[in-house]
């Protein structure tokens, strides 16, 4: 039986204070385990976040036959080449990652292995045809559930040919998947995006020294290519890193330094958001020089004011819209979020369990088929809320609970630790939890 675990939050006085580092980031960690795993060579990978979704990437590479050692957050993967992969004689298990599944498909679609792939009953839930159809137009036997729509998912890979793919929906984990498959596929595959999304996978696959052609929404790889080994540095997760730019904005007398995190364009509507509500963030001692820049930011409180959120910018900040709409919660006036529809299909549907847990704490929110309309300056109260198993639902009504009158319990607050398993200790540096 799972344990229900509740963690009680009260209301800081003296707001946020301190300098912090976020863990490594998520999605460019779980890349670096992948490509790691089918270069040549020894990668090293510094940094690496050790939260759950990541360490079932490893779990599933092992699996492969690709040896990894781990030590919290320093990694070496033997890379063989990826003919050394091997099929794994038992179901590859995803836990709760999204990102794992679907970028690992999209690998063994281009090898000659059979291979299973499940996870939680949160992956259950999620559509997974968004990969199943491309990967199938490419030759690959995939089959799941309702005809591929859901998990368990079989692969029986190889013999694949190139495609030319425009996307019906932002995804990274899309694009990546089929640059993945591409990569082992004959000819040049190329996709095109509906709209920007993370290109953390373009930008390591380059650093694994993989030639990648990018005009404008179109990215291109010509099949056959072989990855060398290379060291990978890590940034802090701009992702992790909004629950405190979100905090030190909205709690009063906060002063809050959150250093070395990834500052990439495609990731940093974040920042953008909140600057035009009124937020101040400084970002300093921006570092090009690796394959994903870094920065160190500092955020004062300030008051906000409402803002829209729409379009292009949704990509940018996809994850970060619970966080974003809690500060919301305290902008003068009402903040509409829309064209973000995929947020129901996320952990939880994030659309709905946003607005059901900030309005037992007295927020007013309001659903509508694409986002959400936020009322501000509403005061929170401590209640009995629930992360309903979605990592980031559960840190962001931690933060709600700092701001909020009196105490706060979070349901299934373990959750948490599939992508910031030190996300308590790093709130205590910061404020009295307690
Ligand atoms: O590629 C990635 O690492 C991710 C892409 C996004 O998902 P989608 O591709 O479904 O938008 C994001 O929500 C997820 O947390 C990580
Ligand atoms: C949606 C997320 O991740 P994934 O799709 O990898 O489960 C997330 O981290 O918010």
């Amino acid at each position: 039986m799972k344990l229900v675990t509740l963690q009680a939050v009260r209301k800081t006085e003296n707001g946020f204070n301190g300098t912090i580092a976020v863990p490594g980031d998520k999605s460019i960690s779980h890349r670096a385990i992948m490509l790691g795993g089918i270069a040549k060579g020894k990668t090293v990978v510094k940094g690496f976040l050790p939260g759950e979704d990541c360490l079932s990437t490893i779990a599933c590479l092992r699996q492969l036959g690709v040896n990894i050692l781990q030590e919290g957050d320093y990694v070496e993967i033997d890379g063989k080449g990826v003919e050394q992969l091997r099929e794994p004689e038992a179901v590859l298990e995803v836990g709760n990652s999204g990102t794992t599944i679907r970028l690992l498909s999209g690998l063994l679609a281009g090898l000659p292995l059979y291979a299973c792939l499940q996870g939680d009953s949160s992956i259950a839930k999620r559509p997974m045809n968004r990969i199943v159809e491309p990967l199938r137009l490419m030759g690959t036997k995939m089959d799941g559930r309702q005809d591929g729509k859901y998990t368990p998912l079989t692969i029986n890979g190889g013999g694949l040919h190139s495609i030319d793919y425009a996307m019906p929906i932002a995804s990274a984990q899309v694009k990546s998947a089929i640059l993945l498959a591409g990569l082992h596929a004959t000819g040049t595959t190329s996709v095109t995006e509906l709209q920007v999304s993370r290109d953390h996978t373009e930008r390591m696959l380059e650093a694994f020294g993989v030639t990648v052609h990018r005009n404008g929404k179109k990215v291109s790889i010509a099949g056959k290519q072989s990855l060398t080994a290379t060291t990978i540095n890590v940034p802090g997760d701009i992702s992790s890193a909004a629950f405190f730019l979100a905090a030190g904005s909205i709690i009063p007398n906060s002063n809050i330094t959150i250093q070395g995190v990834g500052v990439n364009q495609t990731r940093t509507g974040i920042i953008d958001v909140l600057e035009r509500m009124g937020a101040s963030i400084t970002v300093t001692g921006e570092d090009e020089q690796s394959f994903e820049p870094f920065a160190d930011l500092k955020v004062i409180s300030a008051p906000l004011k409402a803002t829209e959120i729409a379009g292009e910018l949704i990509p940018r900040l996809i994850d970060e819209i619970p966080i974003i709409a809690l500060a919301a919660t305290q902008a003068e006036g009402t903040t509409i979020i829309k064209d973000a529809g995929e947020l129901k299909v996320k952990e939880t549907n994030r659309i709905d369990t946003v607005a059901k847990e900030l309005n037992k704490m007295g927020a007013h929110i309001e659903t509508t088929a694409d986002g959400l309309i936020i009322h501000g300056k509403t005061p929170l109260k401590g209640a009995h809320v629930n992360s309903h198993g979605d990592h980031r639902i559960g840190m962001m009504l931690a933060i709600a609970g700092c701001l909020a009158d009196g105490e706060t319990l979070i349901e299934n607050s373990e959750a948490i630790k599939v992508s910031y398993p030190t996300f308590f200790e790093t709130l205590r540096t910061l404020c009295e939890l307690n």
